[in-house]
C-alpha cells in the first residue's frame, strides 16, 4: 500500500491518462470502486477517531462566484514560485503543505464552495454522487483534509485514516477515475486560496500528497471489495419511541453484518438519499444478527427526525461498513470507566455487553448522564444489566433538578459526578456523547490519572457533524 512517503509526482498538469493524481497502474484495476470522501479514522491505542465523511444536510446549493472554465492553478506569483519543483523529502512536503494548510483554512468555505463548484462545472456527471444540499458536506471534504495533514507525519496512523476513508468510500460508488478529477479541482481550489504561499514547491507537494492519499484509499477499498459489501440494506423491524424525540431502533441486514461493540456505522434513509449519518451500534453482535441503534431528532436534523417521527417497520435503510475503534481489549484486565451522555449511552450499553459476552468478570463502572430525568431513557435497560452483573455499576447523572425515575440519580454535569469517586488510575476511559462533554470528561479522566492512551471515544469532527 502506497503511503505518503512512496510518491514521487512533480506537477504534470493534465488529468487524464497518466498525468495527475493518476492511481499506479498497477494498483486497482478501473473498475474498482473508491471513496470520494473521508470517513473513519482510528489511532490503533488509544483516542478512537472519527474522521469525517461527506454527509451533508439539506439546504439549497450555495454556490460561490461561478469557476471559470479550466482548473488550472494559479500559481505564479507566489513567493515561493522561483523555486524549481526539485526532488524534495517528506519532510519538506508537509512543511510546504502545512504552511499552505494554515493559509487555506481563513478562507476554508470559500475554497471548499469553489472546489465543489469547480468539479460540478468540469465533470457534471459527479454532481450526482452527492447530495441535493451540500452545506455539510463542503465542510467534511475541509475537515478530512485537515486531519490529513495532521496525521501527515504519521505514516502508520495515516494509513489506517486513509483505509477507513477508502472503504467507507464504498458506498457512494466512487471510482478510482475519479480521483484525478477530484484533485485537479482540489489543487486549482488550493492555489486560488492560497496566494502567499502558492508556488512550484508547494504544488509538487500536494500533488504528492494527494496521489499517495488517492491510493491508499483506492487501495483500501479494492482490498475491502473482495470480503464486504460496499452497503447493506437493513430493514426496520422495530421501532420504539421512548421519549418523544427519541427512538430506539432494531433493523435486520440483508446481508450478514460483521463489526465490534463500541463501534458505528453510516446509515442513509430512503428520504434524503446520499445524506449519510452515523450512529453507534446499541448492542453487542447478536446470535439472530439484528442490529439497534438509538437516535434522537435534533432540530433541524432531517436525517434524526426522519428516522424518529417518519420511519415505520418495513421501512428500509442503506448501512455502510463498521467502523471506529472503541472496542475492549479483552485480553487486558483493567477496570472500564465508561461515561454515556444522552444517546451517547448506545455504544457504552454495547461494551458492557460485550465484557458480559467473554464470560470473564472485570470492573464496569458507567456513569449515564442527561439533562433531566426525563432524557434518560434507556435507565431500566441499564438498571436491568446492573442486576444481572455483579461487576457492572450503573450510575445515572442528572444536570438539571432531579428525577422521579431515577431518585438515586447524581447531580451536575457528568465528568463532575465522575470526578468525585475514584480511584480510576488503574481503569481505561470510554467515553460517548456530546462534543463539549467528551472534551471536559477527557480533560476529567486525565486529571483522574488516566493516560490519554487509555483514553478513548469517537471523534468530535464526526460528532459535530452528526446532529442531523
Ligand atoms: N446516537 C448514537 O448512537 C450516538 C450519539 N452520540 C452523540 O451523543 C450526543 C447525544 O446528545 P444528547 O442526547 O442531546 O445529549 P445531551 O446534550 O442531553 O447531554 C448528555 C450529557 O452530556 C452532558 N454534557 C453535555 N454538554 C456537556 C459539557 N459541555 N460538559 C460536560 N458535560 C456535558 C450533559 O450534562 C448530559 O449529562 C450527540 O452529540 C450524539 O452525536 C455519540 C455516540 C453515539
Amino acid at each position: 500500500m502506497t503511503t505518503m512517503s512512496g510518491s514521487d509526482g512533480a506537477s504534470a498538469g493534465g488529468s487524464g491518462g497518466r498525468g495527475w493524481f493518476t492511481p499506479a497502474s498497477d494498483a486497482a484495476p478501473a473498475e474498482r470502486p473508491a471513496p470520494d470522501a473521508p470517513d473513519t479514522a482510528a489511532t490503533p491505542q488509544g483516542t478512537t477517531t472519527v474522521a469525517p465523511e461527506p454527509e451533508p444536510v439539506p439546504e439549497a446549493e450555495p454556490h460561490p462566484a461561478p469557476p471559470q472554465a479550466a482548473a488550472a492553478p494559479t500559481p505564479s506569483a507566489a513567493p515561493e514560485s522561483r523555486a524549481s519543483a526539485a526532488p524534495t523529502d517528506q519532510l519538506a512536503d508537509s512543511e510546504l503543505i502545512r504552511t499552505s494548510m494554515a493559509e487555506l483554512e481563513r478562507s476554508s468555505e470559500a475554497a471548499t464552495a469553489y472546489f465543489y463548484a469547480l468539479l460540478f462545472v468540469q465533470y457534471p456527471h459527479l454532481r450526482e454522487m452527492f447530495p441535493a444540499a451540500m452545506d455539510n458536506q463542503r465542510d467534511r471534504l475541509f475537515r478530512a483534509l485537515l486531519t490529513a495533514v495532521r496525521l501527515y507525519d504519521d505514516g502508520k496512523i495515516l494509513t489506517e485514516y486513509l483505509g477507513n476513508l477508502g472503504r467507507g468510500h464504498r458506498k457512494y460508488g466512487t471510482q478510482p477515475t475519479h480521483y484525478p478529477a477530484v484533485g485537479e479541482c482540489l489543487m486549482a481550489a488550493i492555489a486560488r486560496y492560497t496566494p502567499q504561499s502558492w508556488g512550484p514547491r508547494t504544488e509538487a507537494a500536494w500533488v504528492r500528497a494527494y496521489t499517495a492519499i488517492s491510493q491508499t484509499m483506492i487501495d483500501a477499498a479494492a482490498e475491502d471489495e473482495k470480503r464486504a459489501p460496499a452497503w447493506w440494506d437493513a430493514e426496520i423491524v422495530s421501532h420504539e419511541l421512548r421519549t418523544p424525540e427519541i427512538a430506539v431502533i432494531t433493523v435486520r441486514p440483508d446481508k450478514p453484518y460483521p463489526f465490534r461493540a463500541g463501534q458505528y456505522t453510516s446509515l442513509e434513509t430512503p428520504w434524503w438519499p446520499r445524506v449519510w449519518r452515523h450512529y453507534s451500534f446499541a448492542s453487542a453482535p447478536r446470535p439472530d444478527g439484528l442490529l439497534t441503534f438509538h437516535v434522537k431528532s435534533v432540530p433541524a436534523g432531517w436525517v434524526s427526525s426522519a428516522l424518529v417521527q417518519r420511519a415505520r417497520p418495513g421501512d428500509v435503510l442503506r448501512l455502510g461498513p463498521p467502523a471506529g475503534s472503541m472496542i475492549v481489549d479483552h485480553r487486558a484486565d483493567s477496570g472500564l470507566l465508561c461515561l454515556g451522555g444522552g444517546t451517547g449511552i448506545a455504544p457504552i450499553k454495547a461494551l458492557v455487553e460485550d465484557v458480559a459476552g467473554q464470560g470473564r468478570p472485570r470492573p464496569v463502572e458507567v456513569f449515564y448522564g442527561a439533562r433531566t430525568d426525563h432524557d434518560l431513557y434507556d435507565l431500566d435497560t441499564m438498571l436491568r444489566l446492573q442486576e444481572r452483573h455483579p461487576w457492572l455499576s450503573v450510575r445515572p447523572v442528572v444536570a438539571a433538578g432531579r428525577a422521579r425515575a431515577a431518585a438515586e440519580a447524581l447531580a451536575g454535569e457528568l465528568p463532575d459526578a465522575v470526578r468525585r469517586y475514584g480511584p480510576w488510575s488503574a481503569y481505561d476511559g470510554y467515553l460517548s456523547g456530546p462534543p463539549g462533554m467528551i472534551r471536559t470528561g477527557v480533560e476529567t479522566l486525565v486529571g483522574c490519572g488516566i493516560p490519554t492512551h487509555r483514553i478513548r471515544h469517537d471523534s468530535l469532527d464526526e460528532l459535530v457533524g452528526q446532529g442531523a
